[in-house]
């Protein structure tokens, strides 16, 4: 659906070139969800931008949902931008215009009559799940329903491609993960192939399928979602995996428990898809003559599978701890020992 090869966007600036883009390989299939994390001034909106040829590359070819974006001008351009649609961070909406009239405008503008246009409106306030604020002005909404009517708007002329800029961005985490589930939704009733850029690696874990990280204008690590998070390689990508796993107040808990274990064994446990299902606790304590604190845990599902972490005090005669810590190593799961 989507290919990308050795793109590179650079910019003239006072103090010389900029390169924003370089280098840039990509395939994205029909009805994938591709998410692209980097921090700010990585390249992620030039890159997006130039899959609807709202930028042209300096080098290399895009091509998009059967388009050769990165050559095509013009009428043939406007006609690919019907079928590969965006939206934004802060919505870019009309703000004279009710809902309903900001879902037509694209229609309208596309020359589909009243009659079609109006039965096409209904629907995608459905879609969106924005019934009952068709006549409302955006300045009456909320950030996450302003953010439906930019969906609903960008889905209007049937789309291939529908490109999120930071699309969440501007949203609180609740309303985040209404719009993210609205997406997976979108994503599975309509086929639809969806692009995304973002710094959160939340919004990554959330919905996508695969993902690309961008640091410097380049693609450092792509790869299946989970794969990611099971090893990630650089470390810029080993920090972005951790904004999710170990958040920071988790770290002082564990250091503060660790002070006051001062017997047995503390271990960090990471399971990724299957394993994360599994009673493996369960056997742990049926099997061994240990007892078995859970010290904290999360289990988060992925697109692809669940992945999580879970930090346990074993506690026992020594060789006891050391055939579970075995019997754990066995498993489908990683296991660090903390402490003891
Ligand atoms: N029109 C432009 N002219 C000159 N330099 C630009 C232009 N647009 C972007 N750049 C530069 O290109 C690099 C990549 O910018 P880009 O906006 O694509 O990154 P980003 O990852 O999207 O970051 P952010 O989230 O902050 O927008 C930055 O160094 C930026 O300053």
């Amino acid at each position: 659906m989507i290919n990308i090869q050795k793109v590179k966007k650079i910019y003239p600036s006072k103090r010389g070139k900029v390169t924003a883009v370089d280098s840039v390989n990509l395939t994205i299939d029909k009805g994938e969800i591709f998410g692209v994390i980097g921090y700010s001034g990585a390249g992620k909106s030039t890159l997006i931008r130039m899959l609807n040829g709202l930028e042209i590359p300096s080098e290399g070819t895009v091509s998009v949902a059967g388009y050769e974006v990165s050559k095509i001008k013009g009428r043939k351009l406007r006609q690919a931008r019907q079928e590969i649609s965006m939206i934004f961070q802060h919505f870019n909406l009309l703000w004279s215009r009710t809902v309903k009239q900001n879902i037509s405008f694209p229609l309208e503008i596309a020359g589909v009559g009243k009659a079609e246009r109006d039965k096409k409106v209904l629907e995608l306030i459905k879609l969106v799940g924005l019934e009952g604020r068709e006549d409302a002005y955006p300045s009456q909404l909320s950030g996450g329903q302003k953010q439906r009517v930019g969906i609903a708007r960008a889905l209007a002329s049937d789309p291939k491609v529908l490109l999120c800029d930071e699309a969440t961005s501007a949203l609180d985490p609740q309303t985040t993960d209404a719009i993210l589930d609205l997406l997976v939704d979108i994503n599975k009733r309509l086929g639809l192939t969806i692009v995304l850029i973002t710094h959160e690696m939340h919004v990554i874990r959330k919905i996508c399928h695969r993902v690309a990280v961008m640091e410097g204008g380049r693609v450092v690590e792509t790869g299946p979602v989970i794969d990611v998070f099971k090893q990630p390689e650089q470390d810029i990508t080993k920090r972005f995996v951790q904004q999710v796993i170990e958040p920071d107040e988790a770290k002082d808990t564990i250091e503060h428990l660790v002070a006051n274990y001062k017997t047995g064994k503390i271990i960090m446990l990471g399971f990724v898809g299957e394993s994360a299902e599994k009673p493996i606790i369960t056997q742990l304590i049926r099997s061994f003559d240990i007892t078995v604190n859970i010290i904290q845990g999360k289990i988060s599902p992925t697109q692809n599978g669940s992945y999580g972490t879970l930090y346990v005090h074993l506690d026992g005669k020594g060789e006891e701890v050391d055939k579970a810590i075995q019997f754990l190593q066995s498993q489908e799961i990683s296991v660090e020992v903390i402490e003891g």
